[in-house]
């Protein structure tokens, strides 16, 4: 299986070749545009981001001369979103695949976000960073994420997304979806 995700972040990549691993999937990284903002506020901003990787990426391969198109292509967009239910905000993630004609979605878990990290990402900051400040870590977002700092290493960020790989590619895997 040949795949393509947009985004040159490791656990982004590591997510994917874990969620994969039964297909030993040959897993390709490219540098996309995700077409929203750098930290989306929403999670209509958080799908719109990862439809845009995936199939940005899937295109990048399949456009390329003396290539063989992806399989499939895969993008991964962390956001930040108020649920009703909730007075706080929360992190969120979705993915997407898409096979070049048909896309679809799935999302990772949601957490809690610190209140001191809400007031930072409403002055206008993005996650990332923050986390790196307020931890004194470096490239947090590149190692554990914020869903293993603040499970206390319950869980971490290439788990988190690699849940949301699995939704989204459940209709190109099953019949389930395609029965009348
Ligand atoms: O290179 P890309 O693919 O853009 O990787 P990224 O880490 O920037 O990931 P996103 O753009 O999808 O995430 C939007 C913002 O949210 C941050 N973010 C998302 N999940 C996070 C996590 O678990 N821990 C820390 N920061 C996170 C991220 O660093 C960005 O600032
Ligand atoms: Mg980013």
């Amino acid at each position: 299986m040949n795949v393509v995700v947009g985004s040159t972040n490791p656990v982004k990549i590591g997510a994917v070749e874990r969620t994969l691993e039964r297909f030993e999937p040959t897993v390709t990284a490219v540098a996309v545009d995700s077409g929203v903002s750098e930290q989306p506020w929403s999670v209509e901003e958080t799908i719109t981001g990862a439809r845009n990787r995936a199939r940005r990426a899937y295109r990048v391969l399949a456009d390329k001369p003396d290539s063989e198109p992806p399989d499939y292509g895969v993008g991964l967009e962390g956001g930040v979103a108020r649920f009703d239910g909730t007075d706080s905000l929360s992190l969120i993630m979705w993915a997407a695949v898409t096979d070049g004609t048909h896309t679809d979605v799935g999302s990772g878990p949601s957490l809690r976000l610190p209140d001191d990290v809400t007031s930072r990402l409403e002055a206008g900051d993005e996650l990332g960073p923050v986390m790196d400040d307020l931890l004194e870590t470096t490239g947090v977002a590149e190692t554990e994420g914020a869903a293993g700092v603040l499970t206390d290493g319950l869980t971490d960020r290439t788990q988190a997304l690699a849940e949301g790989v699995a939704c989204a590619f459940g209709p190109f895997l099953t019949g389930y979806y395609d029965r009348e």
